[in-house]
């Protein structure tokens, strides 16, 4: 979040309550294209419309069929094994008393026809087991392979505001423990007295009963029906409490990822005992002795509940279904996202693709025309009641410099958010070079827009990897990357690194200082080479030598880019091309530092305020 140049005298300003309208963008059936070329029809009527459909289960029985069913040999040689060890378990005390009659001379038969048979039955069912666990292992190993390729890609392409809603632990948990209490199904029922094997083995006794006892064996038979119904009905009325553990789980994660996380906010409050303290009160080791299907139900439950809301972004679901469709081909690791994907996600998507442009044109249209903001409305999912931006109208000039300034809360930030589509407007639109941004897929947008703020999030790679994740999709050579560090003034301090540009940053690249972290930034957005770049207070975290180096860099960034900048800093503003002030949700004052000083307006007088603050 920015904090302007003139946020310190700015307080806080209330918002209006509005009543929430959320826009469904593309609301028409698939045979009738509804964004028209020249007029890209939104519909704000807040109805979802009984057009969309409601998103398919992640994890439900049918998934599960159609996966199981890609191992048709597999399963075949599973059940076969399967029948196989448990009849030579029930054979064995069958022949074992043979043997027994033979050596007491009760049957006259000679002792090796007999004591071959035990023989043979002793040592085919281990063999026939190993058979039986190893297939049914692999087989399950690669559903759930493909279950959480699933699940990754779903959490992936949520909605902005899903993330605002679920903590990353519990998202974690939901890859990790959850799905990890699914994997158990298998895994934990298939020993020699549990599960598939138990179950055999007692349709096999019912049978052999049959044979021995007519009479008994119905009875016999109806009793253990009844009892495995009745230990059936107590597991299901335990799923709550197992589905209770995994939220436990979720939220111990949760508070032990927050508190490593940010454990040096910790240690400069001292806040250790609060951490403990919270940490104490989560719900510890329910039920931990439970490890079967009841945990597995629950886990599923939970799974389904977390990710069955219909908040897939679909305008980036799109783009990334085509994208990894067409790098299938050539990269095997996006084989298990395609092989998953089932026909229901697939018609979710279809009215996108008819209504979507091409978007060949994009990079051009961005690489030439102006951005707007046309009277936006905005108010966040998870608070609708409060409106944002109020009709908010910003044109940012095709290669100029507009600075966004104003009170703390005004919404700059907010924008930044809107115009690298996080968000969609509540109302109102934002176009390039005037067509509507929305009749282009999100993962094509994302190329348009390069965005460099306060705190930039470097992966756990090395100084290299992080600079071409710039270009994330491409063959990026060293010579490029190197360019991109020199021109963001980072190769120096790179080159005497312990590796140079392999040396790791470390998590978030804790590694590295605020300055490296953020010029490894810029250089990573001048790879990207973006028509349209957003900086976000990217200097406003650095002391005075840094911000000089990154002042630099961000100089040559921004040339010939359509630039929105939101900074504190007097001399970064005063030198853009038209200066904006954000206040109660619209632009309130618009033009050069200049312009804006004659006018006398609040601008001039935070400004100031601003300099009487230095003198
Ligand atoms: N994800 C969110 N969900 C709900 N409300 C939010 C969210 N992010 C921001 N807000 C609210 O939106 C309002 C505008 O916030 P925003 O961060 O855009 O302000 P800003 O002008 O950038 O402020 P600052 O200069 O202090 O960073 C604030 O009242 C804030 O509480």
């Amino acid at each position: 979040m920015s904090s302007s140049l003139l946020s310190r005298s700015g307080a806080l300003r209330g918002r209006r309550s509005t009543a929430s309208t959320r826009s469904a963008y593309v609301a028409g059936p698939p045979s009738d294209p509804i964004v028209a070329d020249n007029d890209p029809k939104v519909d704000v009527s807040g109805s979802d419309g009984g057009s969309r459909q409601s998103p398919p289960k992640v994890i439900s029985w049918g998934l599960l069929w159609s996966l199981l069913l890609r191992h048709k040999l597999r399963i075949a040689v599973s059940m076969a094994t399967l029948v196989g060890c448990s009849a030579c378990t029930l054979a064995m005390p069958l022949y074992s008393g043979k043997f027994f009659e033979v050596l007491i001379g009760k049957t006259p038969k000679p002792l090796w026809n007999v004591l071959s048979k035990v023989a043979v039955l002793y040592a085919l069912e281990p063999i026939l087991t190993i058979i039986f666990v190893v297939n049914l292992n692999t087989i399950w190993e690669k559903v759930m392979s493909n279950l959480r390729a699933q699940l990754f890609q779903r959490v992936l392409i949520q909605k902005a505001e899903f993330f605002d809603r679920y903590k990353v632990g519990e998202l974690t948990a939901l890859l990790t423990s959850d799905l990890g209490s699914l994997k158990g199904i298998v895994s934990d029922n298939i020993s020699r007295d549990r599960g598939f094997r138990a179950l055999s083995e007692v349709i096999g006794t019912i049978c052999i009963l049959f044979t021995l006892s007519p009479e008994l064996a119905p009875l016999l038979g109806l009793l253990m029906i009844t009892v495995s119904v009745l230990v059936a009905v107590y597991r299901r009325s335990t799923v709550p409490v197992f589905k209770a553990h995994g939220m436990a789980q979720a939220s111990i994660a949760d508070c032990v990822n927050e508190t490593f996380s940010a454990i040096r906010t910790v240690r400069s409050f001292g806040g250790e005992k609060r951490q403990m303290s919270m940490f104490g009160s989560q719900v510890q080791g329910l039920v931990n002795t439970f490890g079967d299907l009841r945990g597995a139900f629950a886990a599923t439950e939970r799974i389904n509940s977390v990710l069955s809301g219909a908040e897939i972004d679909e305008a980036l679901a799109y783009g990334l279904e085509r994208d990894i469709k067409s790098q299938e081909v050539h990269d095997k690791n996006f084989g298990l996202f395609i092989n998953g994907y089932d026909i229901n996600t697939q018609s979710l998507n279809m009215h996108y693709m008819s209504a979507l442009k091409s978007t060949s044109s994009l990079k051009s249209l961005a690489w030439s025309g102006d951005v707007c903001l046309e009277g936006v409305y905005f108010s966040y999912p998870l608070r609708p009641d409060v409106e944002i931006l109020s009709g908010l109208n910003l044109t940012l000039k095709w290669g100029r410099v507009t600075a966004l300034v104003g009170p703390s809360g005004a919404g700059k930030s907010t924008i930044v958010q809107l115009l690298a589509r996080f968000y969609e407007p509540t109302r109102g639109r934002i176009t390039v070079a005037g067509e509507d941004v929305r009749t282009f897929d999100k993962s094509e947008w994302a190329r348009v827009v390069s965005i460099v703020n306060q705190e930039p999030v470097l992966f756990s790679l090395s100084v290299g990897e992080n600079i071409a994740y710039g270009l994330p999709d491409d063959y990026v050579s060293k010579e490029d990357v190197i360019k991109a560090a020199k021109a963001a003034n980072a190769h120096d301090f790179i080159i005497s690194l312990p590796q140079g540009y392999d040396t790791h940053v470390g998590e978030r690249g804790g590694l590295l200082s605020g300055g490296q972290r953020q010029r490894i930034a810029i250089a990573r957005a001048l790879l990207k080479n973006a028509p349209i770049l957003i900086l976000d207070e990217a200097t406003s975290a650095l002391d005075a030598v840094s911000e000089r180096l990154v002042q630099d860099a961000l100089n040559h960034l921004m040339k010939g880019r359509t630039t929105l900048v939101i900074a504190h800093r007097l001399s970064t503003v005063q030198n853009a091309h038209q200066i904006a002030l954000c206040d109660d949700g619209r632009i309130t004052e618009l033009g050069t530092h200049f312009e804006l000083l004659g006018q006398k307006g609040q601008y001039a007088a935070l400004v100031g305020t601003q300099r009487l603050a230095f003198e």
